[in-house]
């Protein structure tokens, strides 16, 4: 049987790289609502049913009210909106977390697919808390920068609207209240909320997200060599191969930690950085946004699905 996927939202940002990812694949049928029915629920309806997979790439209203069209057992969904990523019955699509993820993706019938800023922060922090290296209740803050594209088409259109006099680095989330911190918190395992403060340039794809870590308060404050032992230990013993832990290094600057590094791959870099003797470490994840951070997860995810179908 050639499983159908149904892409609800196809025409987006996230939905046309789903559809890239897709185009060669022999091995699934894509079944393609037609545009000018593209918000209509009793189309969405037919689709979502005759799917076995549906990829939703939609604004958060619009993705619960396309759960809420699904009367049969069998449809399956990869949800790339907010909407249920902490929501009960959901499994969260961040396969490399823990060694049981990618098994509970396998054999889920619906899971929520990352936001882009918490993937790269629960990668070192769940390790890390996990290992006991670091406390659950460390005061974590969190920063790093995004291509426009994080924004969706209106962004984009902005963006490439105002060309070079967009502002080359735009701070936000300034009132503090990302939309991303409930399931940055929930997956890290974090006993309080973190501080988030990213950050958009004036570039199309790509991301990079940093935790400075002030560990001198600690009874025992792990050296940065532990802290890159413990993230290799970790995900090398991930069969996905998709998260790496770069080698630890002790230089002023690298042209690694460049944002745009990972475009258009699913891969994502983990740098440990460390002044051992003033106990603070920097950790940095580098990644595409539009990669691991959201439509190449959710082909990953998809894939981990159809090996459970
Ligand atoms: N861009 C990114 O890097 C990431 C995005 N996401 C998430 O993925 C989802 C989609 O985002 P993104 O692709 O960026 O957004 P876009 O705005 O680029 O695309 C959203 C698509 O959904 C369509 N749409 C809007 N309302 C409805 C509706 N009621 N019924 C059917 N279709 C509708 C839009 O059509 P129209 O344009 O005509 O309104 C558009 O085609 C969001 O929830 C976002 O949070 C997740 C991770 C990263
Ligand atoms: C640059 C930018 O605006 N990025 C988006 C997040 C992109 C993402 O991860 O998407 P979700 O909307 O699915 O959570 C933001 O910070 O709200």
């Amino acid at each position: 049987m050639t499983a159908k996927i149904f892409i609800d939202g196809e025409h987006g940002t996230t939905g046309l790289q789903i559809r890239a990812r897709l185009a060669e694949r022999r091995d699934i049928e894509v079944i393609s609502i037609p545009a000018e029915k593209r918000k209509d629920p009793a189309a969405r309806a037919e689709f979502l049913n005759a799917a076995d997979i549906a990829i939703l790439c939609l604004p958060d209203d619009a993705a619960r009210e396309s759960v809420s069209l699904i009367e049969n057992d069998t449809t399956r969904v990869i949800d790339a909106s907010t909407a249920h990523r902490v929501a009960e019955g959901w499994v969260y699509g961040f396969a490399e977390m823990d060694k049981a993820q990618s098994a509970a993706i396998r054999n889920a019938k619906r899971v929520a697919n990352p936001g882009c800023w918490p993937q790269g922060s629960i990668a070192f922090l769940r390790p890390l808390i996990g290992a006991g290296l670091l406390p659950a209740d460390l005061p974590v803050t969190v920063n790093g920068i995004s291509g426009y594209s994080g924004g969706g088409r209106t962004m984009i259109e902005d963006y490439e609207a105002k060309g070079v006099d967009a502002p080359s680095f735009m701070p936000y989330g300034l009132t503090l209240n990302h939309k991303h911190l409930p399931e940055l918190q929930t997956y890290a395992k974090l006993a309080g909320v973190p501080l988030m403060q990213p950050a958009v340039g004036n570039f199309a794809q790509g991301m990079l997200t940093a935790l400075p870590l002030q560990l001198g308060h600690l009874d025992r404050v792990p050296p940065g060599a532990e802290l890159h032992t413990a993230l290799a230990d970790h995900y090398g013993a991930i069969e996905s191969g998709v998260v790496k832990v770069a080698p630890l290094a002790s230089i002023e600057r690298t042209a690694d930690i460049d944002p745009e590094i990972h475009n258009d791959t699913n891969t994502m870099t983990l740098h440990v950085f460390a002044n051992d003797a003033r106990a603070q470490a920097l950790l940095v994840a580098v990644y595409d946004n539009l990669g691991k951070g959201a439509s190449g997860a959710a082909v990953q995810n998809m894939d981990l699905m159809l090996e459970g179908l």
